[in-house]
């Protein structure tokens, strides 16, 4: 663990399969007035929206210079072929994508995705220039037993095998126990903590000490403007992935302005 201030917290507004690319403007327009560049000097913004809004969303940020990031909630593994419904790294890098979701827990509960293809993923983004936000967290069953650390760990080592340390030194994780997404149920701070503390002694394991500490790690899961100051507060958590909360533009805002809440 380490000083938070080396790290600039990165505040990311999932949306998953909610707003049009019509309804993607207008939000990220409210966003546009909401935040000041006191806020952004302070915290990067992100928004990972639906393939569909990407366009849009690069044409405003682009045209306005805004300086909110965006990118995407998954990517193919394969660069390029006969893969139906697949969207590539490099289609993302063409739209000027900062960041990607990769492995979050919708995916792989609806579609199976497993360590191998999270994997492979992040590495079809690091091939393309895009940032992984490799989610990783663990389900009721297992934090019931005790095995979160176990568990998450287990994600982390398994998404970056053979992932070499000039990629990693750039990767986001975000922790998002399964149990806390959707349900209003957040974890403590405590409980975000405990596992993000482990997900930076991993990495120096994995790598070293230096790069564990420049990574930045998010807590994910039904963070709202009332509860996002406590578990900012903690040493190893440097942002948050944030799901329902952030189709509310001013809701948002106030997230991002945590340190005010
Ligand atoms: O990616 C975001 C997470 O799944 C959290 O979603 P939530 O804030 O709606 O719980």
């Amino acid at each position: 663990m380490t000083e938070q201030s080396t790290r600039t917290p990165l505040m990311a507004g999932n949306w998953k399969m909610n707003l049009n690319h019509l309804e993607a403007i207008r939000h990220v327009q409210k966003l546009a007035f909401g935040l000041t560049d006191k806020d952004h000097d302070a915290v990067e913004v992100a928004v990972l929206v639906p393939f569909t809004d990407l366009r849009s969303v690069q044409t405003l940020v682009e045209g306005d210079r805004l300086r909110i990031r965006y990118g995407a909630q998954d990517v193919s593994a394969h660069d390029s072929g006969a893969y139906t419904g697949e969207v590539s790294g490099p289609m993302l890098s063409k739209l000027k994508c900062t960041y990607v979701a990769i492995g979050h827990s919708e995916r792989r509960q609806y579609h199976g995705e497993d360590d191998a293809l999270v994997n492979a993923k992040v590495k079809a983004a690091y091939r393309h220039g895009l940032t992984p936000i490799l989610c990783v967290g663990e389900g009721l069953d297992v934090r019931k037993a005790g095995n979160q650390v176990a568990h998450t760990l287990a994600q982390v080592d398994g998404a970056l095998k053979d992932v070499t340390a000039e990629q990693a030194a750039t990767v986001v994780i975000a922790y998002e126990p399964v149990w806390a997404i959707g349900t209003g149920e957040v974890a403590t701070p405590e409980d975000a903590q405990e596992v993000c503390g482990a997900i930076r002694g991993r990495l120096a394991e994995l790598y070293d000490q230096e790069l564990a500490d420049a990574v930045r790690i998010q807590y994910g899961g039904s963070v709202k403007s009332g509860n996002v100051a406590a578990i900012m507060a903690q040493p190893d958590v440097d942002g948050a992935l944030v799901g329902g909360a952030a189709l509310d533009a001013d809701e948002f805002v106030k997230i991002v302005r945590f340190r005010d809440q």
